[in-house]
């Protein structure tokens, strides 16, 4: 069986097909495929035929497309890749260097741009690197659009590309670490945003795979000045995150529709479409650049199936990737007719790609062989693809690219300020980190020298207090005691005693005078010492932290303390006042001593004199006694005191 098709007829030269503005890079945009028959010595040459969006002006009206673009004229860049399961080349020979793939039989060949070996050790990351960084690169840095797509029959190994495994990522995940990687060079002045949307088209519908909306969506299609088409209602959402977007793509999987087929345990039942749209602002050249990278994992195409409901989505899927297949023959024509785009959501939806907004790089999984029954047909279907491949191969497309916009005057004035106030914030951060203990430890100082000056203080006031306690407990006991003897003196004694007595009164007299002059010094230094605090705390806190209301209670106390010091005071001035009452008594006793020494020839006299002076001592000190009185009711004032020693005297 022969497979010659026309399209041999319209091979392209290498060297009149790459008409870039600007250079492509390794693997990217290589000369369409040759496609020629082994036994045709050589294929007509003809020039790229301009396709929708062509710098050709007689080119048909293109879509709705970004502004201020360059051109990059250059075409469909195609990769061939064999599904290694297989127990049976034999039908196909892959030339790996000149890129190449030969059919065994009739020796037609074709020559792509990357034709992969079949080889269970290539992995996706080696594909990829070949056949998509280029493109990818060009999203990330020149505000180029892509769109990556795998074509084939069901169970060639679209999927496998795709998404890969955990072991071995596809296309997605290795861009989206292209991309996060690029995005979080923090060594870059630009400032990256992305937003994703995600759908599959089922059964002819569009369902929007990241909604939590109830299933059975069919969102409609309509023409946008930006992108050229858009989904309305289509969920985008706004990434910040690798993690973020592999767990986003991750649930809208979960929603896709596979299904066991008789070809493939897990195959598609739909097509799904992976928009990553990016912005990219230039803060120095306050330009804002926007492009978007299309993933699509396409549906297989089917034989017909057992099943009716897998006949029915075999049908859809079918219907939509014929659509795509006119699509491309057309686009690939050099007749200028009309492109059905709308013959499918498929097409609809790829339609700003194919026709100019877009670099496009699409990846055609292939059987290589097929058990005995089934190695005609799978011969047949990879002929099938390999067309298909090549016809994308022949579409020259003249890629728009964005320049960068300049941003309005708002958006500049916001980023301006934006960029003042991440300056001022890095300026803050460097002198905190700078100066950051230092800077710090002053005011944590401060606060802890505070609280030890505080707690220095309270227990200042408290040993003084307790002193104080402990003073004015050992004054009363040693007043008891003194005034004890002082009176069992009095009693007790006789006239010879009488010396004796008066001095130890003087005595207690003097001590009274001294302790009655520490306790006011002692009383002046404790009021100025609460007024200073009183002015503090006045200045320093107006809520009390713990420290400070205990001293408060302190410093209260203290307060009560000389309000009790004063009136012991009063108690010492009665003592003192009453002892210099004893003054007299003194003289009293002075005197007589005189007169009795003076009159000491005759007995009776001295006992007459004594007993008139001790009469006259005794009635002294009834006298005294009742001179204490009126005083003595005064201390009874005294809330807090316990036993004044002037209790004992008022039994005088
Ligand atoms: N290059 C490859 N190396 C190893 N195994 C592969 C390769 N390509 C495909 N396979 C395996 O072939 C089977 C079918 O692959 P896959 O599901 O990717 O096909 P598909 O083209 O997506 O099919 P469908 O259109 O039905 O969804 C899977 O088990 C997959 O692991």
């Amino acid at each position: 069986m022969s497979h010659k098709t026309p399209t041999s007829a319209r091979s392209c030269n290498a060297n009149t097909t790459m008409t870039s503005n600007s250079t492509p890079s390794r693997n990217s945009f290589r000369p369409p495929s040759r496609i020629s028959l082994v036994p045709k010595s050589s294929s007509p040459i003809q020039p790229p035929r301009s396709r929708p969006g062509s710098a050709m002006s007689i080119s048909r009206p293109c879509t709705p497309s970004l502004k201020q673009q360059e051109p990059y004229t250059g075409t469909i860049s195609v990769s061939i890749r064999p599904n290694p399961n297989t127990n049976d080349n034999k039908n196909w020979i892959i030339d790996e260097f000149d890129n190449s793939i030969t059919n065994a039989e009739d020796g037609a060949r074709f020559v792509f741009d990357n034709v992969f070996p079949m080889d269970f050790q290539l992995s996706n990351f080696q594909v990829y690197n070949k056949s998509c960084l280029s493109i990818v690169n060009k999203f990330l840095n020149e505000g180029y659009s892509g769109t990556i797509f795998a074509y084939g029959m069901t169970g060639s190994g679209k999927t496998f590309s795709m998404k890969g495994s955990d072991a071995d990522p596809g296309f997605v995940e290795l861009a989206i670490n292209d991309i996060f990687s690029k995005i979080n060079d923090s060594s870059t002045t630009k400032k990256y945003s992305i937003e994703v949307s995600y759908l599959e088209i089922y059964n002819e519908k569009i369902i929007d795979l990241l909604s939590t909306a109830s299933a059975n969506q069919d969102l409609k299609i309509r023409d946008d000045s930006d992108f050229g088409t858009k989904v309305i209602g289509l969920t985008s959402a706004a990434i910040t995150s690798k993690q973020q977007l592999l767990q986003l793509i991750k649930r809208g999987d979960t929603n896709r529709k596979t299904s066991a087929t008789d070809f493939n345990a897990r195959s598609s039942r739909s097509h799904s479409i992976l928009q990553i749209k990016l912005k990219v602002i230039d803060l120095f050249s306050e330009t804002e650049l926007k492009s978007t990278l299309s993933l699509c994992d396409l549906a297989g195409l089917e034989r017909a199936a057992t099943s009716l409901e897998r006949r029915k989505e075999g049908s859809y899927i079918n219907k939509s990737l014929l659509a795509l297949s006119n699509v491309i023959n057309k686009l690939s024509s050099s007749a200028l007719e009309h492109i059905p785009y709308r013959d499918s959501k498929l097409t609809r939806l790829l339609q700003p790609a194919l026709s100019g907004s877009s670099l496009v790089l699409i990846l055609c999984t292939i059987h290589m062989g097929g058990n005995q029954q089934s190695a005609q047909q799978c011969v047949a279907e990879t002929y099938k693809t390999l067309r298909f491949a090549a016809r994308a191969k022949d579409i020259v497309i003249n890629v728009e690219r964005n320049t960068g916009r300049r941003l309005d005057g708002d958006s500049a004035r916001m980023i301006q300020e934006l960029n003042s106030i991440i300056e001022q914030q890095r300026q803050e951060i460097a002198k905190l980190q700078n100066s950051g203990a230092s800077m710090l430890a002053p005011s944590a100082d401060l606060e802890s020298a505070r609280v030890v000056q505080l707690e220095a203080e309270n227990r200042v006031l408290y040993e003084k207090l307790d002193h104080f306690t402990r003073l004015t407990d050992l004054q009363k006991t040693e007043t008891v005691i003194v005034k004890n003897d002082i009176l069992n003196d009095i009693i007790t004694s006789g006239a010879d005693n009488l010396q004796v007595l008066m001095a130890n009164i003087e005595d207690f007299y003097k001590r009274m005078t001294f302790e009655s002059n520490e306790h006011k010094a002692y009383i002046s230094h404790l009021e100025t010492q609460l007024k200073m605090e009183s002015i503090n705390s006045a200045t320093t806190a107006t809520i009390p932290t713990n420290d400070s209301s205990e001293l408060y209670d302190v410093l209260k106390d203290q307060e009560e303390e000389i309000v009790m010091l004063k009136e012991q005071l009063k108690d010492k001035d009665q003592i003192i006042k009453s002892l210099s009452k004893t003054t007299r008594l003194r003289r009293l006793v002075d005197n007589n001593a005189a007169s009795s020494s003076n009159a000491s020839s005759t007995t009776s006299t001295l006992d007459t004199d004594f007993k008139r002076s001790n009469t006259t001592t005794l009635s002294l000190l009834h006298l005294d006694k009742e001179n204490y009185a009126p005083d003595l009711k005064e201390f009874k004032l005294s809330p807090k005191r316990q036993h004044s020693s002037y209790d004992l005297l008022q039994g005088l």
